[in-house]
């Protein structure tokens, strides 16, 4: 009631524990930074609505948008009504839920670097949160150059007094070594390491958080994760799309920084880690790091760049990446890339990991490919013809679209005779589960709410992304290296055919039964 709070303790992630709220349910107040942006609208409020609708939010919630735009609770309610999404699977009361969620939204418009402001924000927080334990969690959903005034504000006005206070911040986090060291030393200034959640999206699909069961609960994988019977591994990123409407953030980022320095190498680093010692986050984030660690400097000669070019289909024309008005004509920007990475440990010694990414390419997917190495004295091999590579077993784990894990085989072909062909084991995701998948932002944001954070980046981390890129990203524009044009919708430049062949790889999502 009205008593007087006793003087607060604090915890690790800035709880201050108040023994005289502890006996009501706590609340939680989400502030979305930068609510008036596009992945506010498209990602993160439905990912919260999905929460909602699936019981998975605490029983007592608010939800906060903030940016400088002038709306009001109704305007912001009107905005992201049109993005929300009942599950498919389960379409009950769904005009209701959506009313009851969108009640418990509101907005305050403010500047990021506003100590009134955030203080503002405070304020109605507090009348929201009245009578209970609160904690906060912001979402940072802008522009990395505003980062730091946020958490600044955020974090000295409008901390929880109560409860925990927790940041989830977006990418990109740096643009190399020292600019991603520098965030991280501003934001210590305001935050614990416990306080930040720097989120990688990647790490919240489903393919990626399965990677760990596939591999280390299953007998017939587990002994095989090695240089012992794995020739190469393929990690693919492709979209079918180019930049439009982003030009202008990724002129100063290009592929590499937007797509392998995070999502691809976070995935290679579960894919390659050691076991951890157990499914505690330090634990597993120990063994990435010392697996990102033990990647060879990336060189040249193992890089090649690309960039798309516009070309006319039938009666369709489709645009250069330079065509984009916030794109400077003589950009050397890399909109696709593919590189070989090695990794110098026992397990790995000598196994290529190849990455390659792009945009405005003939497909929209992303990928994993494990090709193992020719069965040794193989007593088929006269069934296979001089190719031995299209009798090798691959793993594919398809992130997505359309979700799954398929290994080809050898078989014999049903009948007289005998005559061999590549069939797949199949688990087709749809096939086999009737739920719907989450949206990987639903997943993190559940697990930011639990303080869960073995699927976010720790520093060291980071560091340890950055020190293998950094170098190569400085030689790359130190001497402006000119990207391979492809056309827009093709398969990308013909240099990563040459890239994988000097490894004697063939990339698996070009062979003919891919
Ligand atoms: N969009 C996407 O698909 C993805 C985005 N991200 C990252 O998420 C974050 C948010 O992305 P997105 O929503 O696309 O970003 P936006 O460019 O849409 O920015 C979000 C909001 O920030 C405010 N803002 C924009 N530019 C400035 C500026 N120069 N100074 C001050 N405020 C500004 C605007 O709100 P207002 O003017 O109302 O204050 C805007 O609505 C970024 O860090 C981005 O890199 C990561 C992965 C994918
Ligand atoms: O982080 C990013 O990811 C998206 C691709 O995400 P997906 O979940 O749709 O595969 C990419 O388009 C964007 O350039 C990048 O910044």
């Amino acid at each position: 009631g009205n008593s007087p709070l006793k003087e607060p303790t604090q915890t690790k992630d800035g709880a201050n524990q108040f023994s005289n709220l502890e006996s009501v349910e706590p609340t939680i107040s989400i502030t979305v930074v930068g609510a008036s942006g596009d992945l506010a609208k498209k990602k993160i409020f439905p990912a919260l609505f999905a929460l909602f609708y699936e019981d998975c939010l605490p029983k007592h919630f608010t939800i906060y948008g903030y940016a400088r735009s002038k709306m009001t609770d109704e305007e912001l309610r009107e905005m992201i009504s049109g993005t929300l999404t009942c599950r498919i699977d389960k379409r009950e009361n769904c005009g209701d839920k959506m009313d009851q969620f969108l009640q418990r939204c509101f907005y305050n418009s403010g500047l990021y670097n506003s100590e009134e402001n955030f203080s503002e924000l405070d304020r109605k927080l507090k009348e929201k949160e009245v009578g209970r334990l609160a904690n906060r969690l912001f979402y940072l959903s802008i522009p990395p150059n505003i980062f730091v005034d946020a958490v600044k504000y955020a974090s000295s006005r409008a901390s929880s007094a109560s409860g925990w206070t927790r940041v989830i911040v977006e990418k990109p986090f740096g643009r190399d070594s020292d600019s991603s060291g520098e965030l991280t030393r501003s934001f210590k200034q305001y935050l614990t390491e416990e306080q930040i959640f720097r989120i990688d999206h990647y790490l919240g699909k489903e393919l990626v958080e399965n990677l760990s069961v596939l591999r280390f609960s299953n007998l017939v994988f587990e002994p095989l994760w090695s240089r012992n019977y794995i020739r190469n591994v393929q990690l693919i990123f492709s979209e079918d799309f180019g930049t439009e409407g982003r030009g202008g953030y990724f002129d100063n980022y290009g592929i590499i920084r937007d797509i392998m320095q995070n999502h691809l190498l976070q995935i290679l680093a579960l894919f390659a880690m050691e076991t951890p010692v157990t499914l505690d986050a330090e634990d597993i984030r120990n063994e990435k790091v010392k697996v990102l660690r033990s990647m060879r400097q990336l060189t040249l000669d193992n890089v090649i760049v690309g960039q798309y070019k516009g070309h006319t289909r039938g009666s369709k024309s489709y645009p250069a990446y330079t065509d984009d008005p916030t794109v400077p004509n003589n950009s050397l920007t890399p909109t696709f890339a593919a590189l070989a990475i090695f990794i110098d440990n026992a397990r790995w010694d000598g196994v290529p990991f190849l990455m390659k990414a792009g945009k405005a390419l003939h497909t929209k997917g992303a990928e994993i490919r494990v090709q193992f190495r020719h069965v040794p004295g193989n007593l088929y091999k006269q069934n296979f013809g001089a190719d031995l590579d299209k009798a090798t077993n691959e793993l594919v784990i398809r992130v997505q679209p359309d979700e799954g894990i398929y290994l080809k085989i050898n078989n014999k072909v049903p009948g007289l005779g005998m005559r061999l062909d590549r069939s797949d084991l199949n688990l087709l995701y749809k096939a086999r589960y009737t739920k719907e998948i989450p949206d990987a932002y639903e997943t993190l944001l559940l697990d930011a709410i639990e303080g869960e954070h073995r699927l976010f980046i720790r520093s060291d981390e980071l560091v340890a992304a950055w020190s293998l890129f950094t170098p190569l990203l400085k030689e790359l524009e130190e001497k402006k290296i000119a990207p391979e044009l492809y056309p827009y919708g093709s398969r990308g430049p013909v240099g990563a055919h040459y890239l994988a062949a000097k490894h004697n790889i063939r990339w698996g999502d070009l062979s003919d039964d891919s």
